[in-house]
């Protein structure tokens, strides 16, 4: 003994519990003690190692009755010192014991199944298809020849584990090299006790192997200190042994010695009194003793909150049904009035044993005494989708899509086709999202059309993880031919640039030769990745409409939805002049910003034409032209990933240069619900008139159709995303909105043309620079004259430059959809790049000013190998909000033009009006538009009668 635990009268509070008579300790951890009170005599072991004298006596209190009333004790023992059942290992070894199991296997943490014979029902538990699913499941195995096809087949039916079960030193490290594959925290060895006291070397070797070591029968005191050792590196258990283990070795438990229910049974000497076991494992703080215990679906879901005593959950193990302990109506078998009851598949302690979770498949109408399926309200997610779908299964209202699938396999299984083509070439993280919804959709439908249940999938997923023997994981023949193109080794074979490709080396580009390819290769490089216009149109019309029809209030909605920041109305715009505390600005980003506004003001405002034109184009016939700005203009100032000022620059400048005079901001908030101070200083500089705090097709349609507080505008420029560039088109095409725009914007791109004799690491950089705009990026190198050793240190420039950037994952992904072409010359690589028209050009070649007559479609060209395409981005003077997508073959970039607009004049003396007079008459006759033929007649008649 070591004086922690005393004999005496033990006290609990003022409450006298009774005369505490200590019998001797058990093991390093326990002490036997009996506990004598008026009412009768108790055996309790305690664990003597429990944090303080309150705890034993409260685990005390708690042995000694459920409900604390030391007189109603009658004499019985209490094998179930506190943390018995983490120690445990509960060992199943025949179909006569089946009555255990599932009790047993609701609440041991490692459940161990002996022979492989009749072990079928372990393995059904194992794979979920029981009763209860345990939380840990270990098969044993003799050993022999396929040891490892047996134990990778017993794993793949989803036992967490399997034991080796061996009868000498030789055939347990045998044993353990026939299943080297499997991992180590997924194996474990059986040896008798005997054998280990011959050789307690062996110990150590196998401790070190496998994550279970199981010690047939009790080992003699001299392998003690061997074993606690083992027991630092591995579970160590010990069977066949009413003695106490050794320090940190745990007892496996047969089956035979489980007692259920309540009776004498559990008194038996050597019985387990399950309920006793976890209710000693238990700490309630409540007054009343009760254990606070949620209540779960087999999904995880939290159906509702109970309580449970010692009484409730032996009841609930001997029914395996949901009972708990009502503060009002005392032991409460759920349901059994209404038929609602609960099916018991495990019992779980949270971290600090003071709470249970009960995981149970609860009959319908549900947990609540609202008779809804959970007491917290509505599902979500999965199983909101689930729910629904049984319920349309059952009764459908008339018109119901999900009853047409239901109704229709040929449908539903096209439908299920194309969502999953659709997730395959979505590639923004919100596409993705949105087609992997839909996937989902139809493939849950599939499912209860077929009576599998949401419980079945995840039974198959959880079993997945648990596979050891793997497929190759090819695709099939027909899915190959269709999605992939061909491998970066054949560059000369058709390649489909429009998809993503499907197998290409991280931070390369694939290859292409100008010499090898076909014409039809060649129009492939053309296109850009494919914008599901219809789609993403079909997304963005309600988006549009909601904000048209309700203002406000659909504005802040979708802020929420799709930026995950609460705005309040009244705060969704900011008027000018803006508080000049959301503008300050550490002092280089501050010159950094004006030296970049000076420039790009310099090159904007020289555009501006400031006189009229004026052209006499005959005598008395002049006609002239003059220059307005438009009014009411919105900029819009993309934010999704990135926070961009120079975009506030590109488009505010030259609004401001035009003099337009209202010009309203537009640019998703941050997390906080702010606008970066950068941004704000540039509206302020700009002569912003009000910033709105919403981005996406939202906030064009704000800016569209104006709110209560967003001023309608004339005219959105600026670039965006998919959902934006679709808002900017309905809203343009909607006479009722009166609204223009710059132009289709697509994402951003970068062709560069370099020769043999550029420094790759400039041409390197460049490419990156776009590629890491987003994932829809594209990069086009157009190689002049290159030798495969230049490939190869472009392909290796391009992995250490790429991998190491900030947002090296949406590099990746853009650059597998970019490529590089050789050709032979110049005029090659000029003749692609006009037909290409990308956004931005660089020439990074010999002499590139003297190629610029000759390129025809372009939004922006940089000239030279110290032009980077950063510059324009930023500071150098010109806009870098251009047309993309091939739209540069009849658009301009954005410049001060976009924001004016021409009117004319003309003015006739009598004398022109003599002179031009037959031709418009005549003009007008040929038309038959005689109203026009006597405006001009009327007045020559005058004219000439004079
Ligand atoms: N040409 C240029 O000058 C230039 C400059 C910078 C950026 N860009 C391009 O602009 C684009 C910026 O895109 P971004 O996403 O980073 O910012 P963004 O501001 O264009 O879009 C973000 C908004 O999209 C909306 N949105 C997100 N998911 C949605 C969904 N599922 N349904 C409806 N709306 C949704 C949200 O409201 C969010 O505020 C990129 O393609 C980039 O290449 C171009
Ligand atoms: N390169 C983009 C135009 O395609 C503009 C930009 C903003 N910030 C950096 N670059």
């Amino acid at each position: 003994m070591d004086g922690l635990l005393r004999p005496g009268e033990v006290r609990l509070g003022k409450r006298q519990l009774g005369q505490m008579h200590v019998l001797g300790q058990i093991g390093q951890r326990f002490v036997a003690c009996v506990l004598v009170t008026e009412g009768g005599s108790m055996l309790v072991m305690l664990d003597q190692h429990a944090a303080d004298e309150r705890i034993r006596l409260e685990a005390l209190q708690r042995a000694a009755a459920p409900d604390a009333d030391p007189d109603a004790l009658k004499s019985k023992a209490c094998r179930t010192p506190k943390n018995f059942l983490a120690h445990m290992i509960f060992e199943f070894s025949s179909t006569s014991e089946l009555a255990a199991l599932p009790a047993a296997a609701a609440v041991f943490p490692v459940l161990v199944g002996a022979a492989l014979a009749d072990n079928a029902a372990v393995a059904a538990l194992a794979s979920g298809a029981g009763q209860v699913a345990p939380k840990a499941v270990w098969q044993q195995l003799a050993a022999g020849a396929g040891l490892f096809d047996r134990a990778a087949a017993l794993l793949d039916t989803g036992m967490d584990a399997v034991v080796a079960v061996a009868d000498s030193a030789a055939a347990a490290i045998a044993a353990i090299e026939a299943i080297a594959a499997v991992p180590a925290s997924r194996r474990g060895v059986r040896i008798p006790a005997s054998v280990a006291a011959a050789e307690p070397a062996l110990l150590e070797r196998l401790a070190a192997a496998v994550s279970l070591l199981v010690l047939d029968g009790p080992p003699p005191a001299s392998l003690h200190v061997a074993l606690t050792a083992a027991a630092a590196t591995t579970r160590v258990a010990i069977t066949n042994s009413d003695a106490a283990a050794p320090e940190g070795c745990t007892t496996v438990v047969p089956a035979a010695r489980i007692a259920l229910g309540g009776g004498a049974a559990k008194d038996a000497p050597g019985a387990v009194d399950l309920a006793a076991a976890v209710a000693a494992r238990l700490r309630s703080d409540r007054p009343d003793g009760l254990f606070s215990t949620i209540v779960a679906d087999e999904h995880g879901v939290a159906l509702g909150l109970c309580f449970s005593s010692a009484e409730s959950i032996r009841a609930s193990l001997a029914s395996l049904e949901g009972v708990y302990h009502s503060r009002t109506r005392g032991l409460w078998h759920k349901g059994l009035t209404s038929g609602a009851t609960q099916k018991l598949r495990r019992i779980d302690w949270d971290c600090d044993a003071d709470a249970l979770r009960f995981t149970v498949v609860q009959r319908p109408p549900g947990f609540c005494h609202l008779n809804t399926r959970t007491c917290f309200g509505a599902d979500v997610g999965f199983t909101r989708l689930y729910s629904t779908l049984i319920e349309r299964s059952a009764a459908a209202p008339s018109g119901s899509y999900t009853k047409r699938l239901f109704e229709d396999p040929a449908l539903l299984s096209a439908k299920i086709r194309e969502e999953a083509d659709e997730l395959c070439t979505a590639s923004e993280p919100e596409e993705i999202a949105w087609e992997a919804a839909d996937l989902i959709y139809f493939a849950l439908t599939k499912c209860v059309a077929s009576g599998v249940s949401l419980a079945d999938v995840e039974r198959h997923l959880d079993l997945r993880s648990k596979k050891i023997s793997r497929r190759p994981g090819n695709a099939k023949p027909q899915f190959v031919s269709k999605d992939s193109p061909a491998p970066a080794s054949a560059p000369a074979s058709a390649p489909a640039p429009a998809r993503a490709p499907a197998e290409i080396e991280p931070f390369t580009m694939r290859v292409h030769s100008k010499k090898t390819a076909s014409t039809a290769d060649l129009a492939a490089l053309l296109k850009r990745p494919i914008i599901k216009t219809d789609e993403i149109m079909a997304r963005v019309k309600p988006i549009v409409e909601s904000v048209r029809a309700r203002g406000n209030a659909a504005l802040v909605e979708f802020t929420s939805k799709f930026d995950g920041v609460t705005i309040d109305a009244e705060s969704i715009v900011e008027r000018a002049p803006f508080d000049p505390r959301k503008m300050e600005l550490d002092p280089n980003v501050k010159a950094a910003i004006d030296l970049a506004y000076d420039n790009v003001f310099k090159f904007h405002d020289a555009q501006l034409d400031r006189e009229p034109l004026v052209v006499e184009t005959m005598p008395g016939v002049v006609c002239s032209r003059v220059v307005r700005p438009i009014e009411r203009v919105g900029l819009y100032i993309p934010g999704g990933t990135a926070v961009l000022p120079s975009s506030t620059l590109m488009l505010g400048v030259p609004a401001k240069v035009a003099g337009c005079t209202e010009i309203v901001l537009a640019t998703p908030p941050r997390k906080d619900g702010t606008i970066a101070p950068e941004i704000m200083y540039v509206a302020a500089k700009i002569g912003a008139t009000a910033v709105l705090k919403a981005g996406g097709a939202q906030a064009v349609a704000a800016m569209a159709y104006g709110t209560e507080t967003v001023p309608k505008v004339d005219k959105i420029c600026g670039p965006g995303n998919q959902y934006v560039t679709a808002a900017k088109m309905i809203c343009q095409s909607d006479s009722s909105a009166l609204l223009s725009i710059d132009m289709p914007a697509g994402p951003s791109e970068l062709l560069v043309v370099a020769d043999a004799a550029a420094d790759i690491r400039y041409a390197v950089s460049d490419l990156l620079s776009q590629a890491e705009h987003g994932v829809d990026s594209q990069v086009v190198l157009v190689a002049v004259g290159f030798a495969q050793s230049d490939l190869d240190a472009l392909q290796a420039e391009l992995k250490r430059q790429a991998s190491v950037l900030p947002r090296a994952d949406i590099v990746k992904v853009s650059l597998s959809k970019s490529y590089v072409l050789v050709v032979d010359s110049m005029d090659e690589a000029i003749a692609f790049s006009n037909e290409y028209a990308p956004e931005h050009l660089i020439l990074n070649v010999d002499n590139a000013r003297s190629y610029v007559p000759r390129i025809v479609s372009a939004g922006s060209v940089f000239l030279g190998p110290f032009s980077p395409e950063s510059c324009g981005d930023y500071a150098s003077g010109t806009n870098h909000t251009l047309p993309t997508y091939g739209y540069a073959r009849m658009y301009s970039g954005v410049n001060t033009h976009t924001f004016l607009k021409h009117i004319t004049t003309q003015e006739l003396t009598k004398e022109g009006l003599d002179r031009i007079g037959d031709c418009v008459t005549t003009l007008a006759e040929v038309e038959a538009l005689e109203a026009h033929r006597n405006a001009v007649a009327i007045r020559l008649a005058d004219i000439r009668r004079r």
